[in-house]
């Protein structure tokens, strides 16, 4: 499904007690004030791409996938899903949607997991046969068969966070929205959701909207990254784009004896804070001399080296830096 946001913004009012005024006042009143949440956004995310929408708290991630989803509407601006509005068309976008939300159960609560996924087949009107072929293999992949029969309430966050993930992925969604997928879980359940999202993006071809603080989910997931601060779009490209911003920075590590200061040569910018077994240096690409290495390599006091390209991480740090 195609995606397309233009121009769109989006408020919220909020009641707020008053900074001024007696303290009687500030208790009692409620002074009407608006919350930006989006400042104009243009965004189009053709069928079947896969897009990691990263963000700081508070940037509007999660207002976006409302508007896509037809939760909310905009303020100002258009949100379109295969040129309709998404709104006015909830009931039939819903068959086509697949959203994933910690504030958006898709399960209830009480019921034994698989009852859920029952309703949820007869919801949707998902034919037995391919019903129980796909929750088998979605429940196998995710590792709940042993759940099956628990009620909602008492899973933990991953195993629930796995049985939701099943859930809305039990229809074959040609949109999946996924607010934060991962948050909270421990290792074993993100590379178990991430390396299945990574499959059904091969198999069934859903377009993914992904938001995330985990950039390694990002990366696994998703080819392209929309990022967003305080309302507004700072960066749109593809991840292999992302890593080529890195410019032709480097990064030398010298492991080295306590108190040693290892040989340096012009170019190379120490940096971080002084580590009394670690020295940093940042050199551009191919402007490190040969001899420095082999003076490190001949070094009895020098542990380790390493070259490091800059990681996404620090490469995003860098674009939220020159968004400011
Ligand atoms: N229902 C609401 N009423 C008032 N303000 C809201 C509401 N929902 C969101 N906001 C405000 O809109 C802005 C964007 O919030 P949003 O939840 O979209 O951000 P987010 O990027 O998803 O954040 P997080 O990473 O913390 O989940 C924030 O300033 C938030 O406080």
């Amino acid at each position: 499904m195609r995606v397309q946001m233009d121009a769109v913004r989006r408020s919220y009012h909020v009641r707020r007690r008053p900074e001024t005024g007696s303290r009687l006042a500030r208790l009692v009143r409620r002074e009407r004030s608006e919350v930006e949440a989006l400042r104009g956004i243009d965004l189009r995310i053709e069928a079947g791409e896969s897009v990691g929408y990263i963000g700081l708290n508070g940037a509007g991630k999660s207002t976006t996938m409302k508007l896509i989803s037809g939760i909310l509407t905009p303020t100002a601006g258009r949100v379109t899903v295969d040129g309709r509005d998404p709104h006015r068309e909830r009931r039939r976008l819903s068959a086509e949607l697949g959203y994933l939300a910690a504030q958006r159960a898709s399960l209830w609560w009480d019921l034994p997991v698989k009852d859920s996924y029952e309703l949820i087949r007869r919801v949707y009107g998902i034919e037995p046969a391919l019903f129980r072929r796909r929750s088998e293999e979605l429940v196998g992949r995710l590792d709940i068969g042993k759940h099956l029969n628990t009620p909602v309430r008492e899973l933990s966050l991953g195993n629930r966070t796995r049985a939701e993930l099943v859930g809305t992925l039990l229809h074959a969604p040609k949109l999946l929205l996924l607010d934060e997928p991962t948050i909270g879980l421990d290792i074993f359940a993100r590379e178990a959701i991430c390396g299945l999202l990574k499959d059904i993006r091969e198999t069934d071809g859903p377009t993914i909207m992904m938001a995330s603080h985990d950039l390694r989910d990002v990366e696994a997931v998703c080819d392209r990254i929309v990022m967003i601060d305080a309302g507004r779009l700072v960066h749109d490209g593809k991840i292999s784009e992302l890593r080529g911003l890195g410019g032709g920075t480097r990064r030398l590590v010298i492991h080295h004896a306590e108190g040693h200061t290892p040989p340096s040569a012009p170019g190379l910018v120490p940096i971080g804070a002084a580590a009394r077994t670690v020295t940093t240096f940042e050199y551009a690409q191919g402007n490190l001399p040969p001899e420095v290495l082999s003076a490190l390599f001949s070094d009895p006091l020098v542990d380790d080296v390493q070259l490091e390209a800059p990681g996404l991480e620090q490469i995003i740090k860098s674009l939220y830096r020159k968004a400011d």
